[in-house]
């Protein structure tokens, strides 16, 4: 079985591989850089999980692949308090569609300012924290947990949440 992963960021792409080896130990994989075909910086779980569901379809656009993964990071304001929110989609060869929501935490207002004015989340992350590319590593939700929840365990989860929806339907049908 063939699995597509809608982008090239290395924390999404472990989650996939980690995840989906365990239950499909022959499955290859291959990543195509799909655009989310909503902003930059998602700024509602809505727009977040269209852009989700947005890169999983297109995976499968003239694709023989079993499935297609597309997972996008944002953040959702709640009560005057901005989340970090991510979503997560699975798109079949036979056109269904399973999504589902991970790991979300505060964000100091800080960083929240910055994002309402344009920024994106991954740089301002990286001059907080003096670092590099800390969205393919730990991630925002590494950085506010001290590293107890990594990007990539977040979207470790979410892809549990994903295929448990379609071993599900699998068994239903
Ligand atoms: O290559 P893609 O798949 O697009 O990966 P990405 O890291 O850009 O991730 P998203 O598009 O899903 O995330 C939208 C924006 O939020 C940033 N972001 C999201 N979650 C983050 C996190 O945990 N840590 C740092 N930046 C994050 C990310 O860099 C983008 O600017
Ligand atoms: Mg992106």
């Amino acid at each position: 079985m063939k699995i597509l992963i809608g982008t090239n960021n290395r924390a999404k792409t472990k989650a996939v591989q980690s995840i989906s080896s365990i239950y499909y130990p022959k499955a290859s994989f291959e990543n195509k850089d799909v655009p989310s075909l909503v902003s930059n910086q998602p700024m509602s779980n809505e727009e977040t999980r269209q852009g989700a569901i947005n890169r999983a379809k297109q995976l499968m656009e003239n694709s023989e692949a079993t499935f297609g993964i597309g997972l996008e990071g944002g953040v959702n304001e709640m009560n005057d308090t901005m989340y970090i929110c991510n979503w997560g989609a699975l798109a079949t060869s036979d056109g269904k569609i399973f999504t589902a929501t991970g790991a979300g935490i505060p964000i100091p207002e800080e960083i929240a300012i910055q994002l309402k004015a344009g920024a994106e989340l991954g740089p301002v992350m990286d001059v907080y924290t003096n670092k590099n590319d800390i969205r393919h590593d730990e991630g925002a939700i590494g950085v506010f947990t001290d590293g107890f929840v990594k990007r990539s365990d977040m979207f470790e989860h979410i892809m549990l949440l994903l295929i448990g929806q379609y071993e599900l339907s699998k068994k239903l049908s």
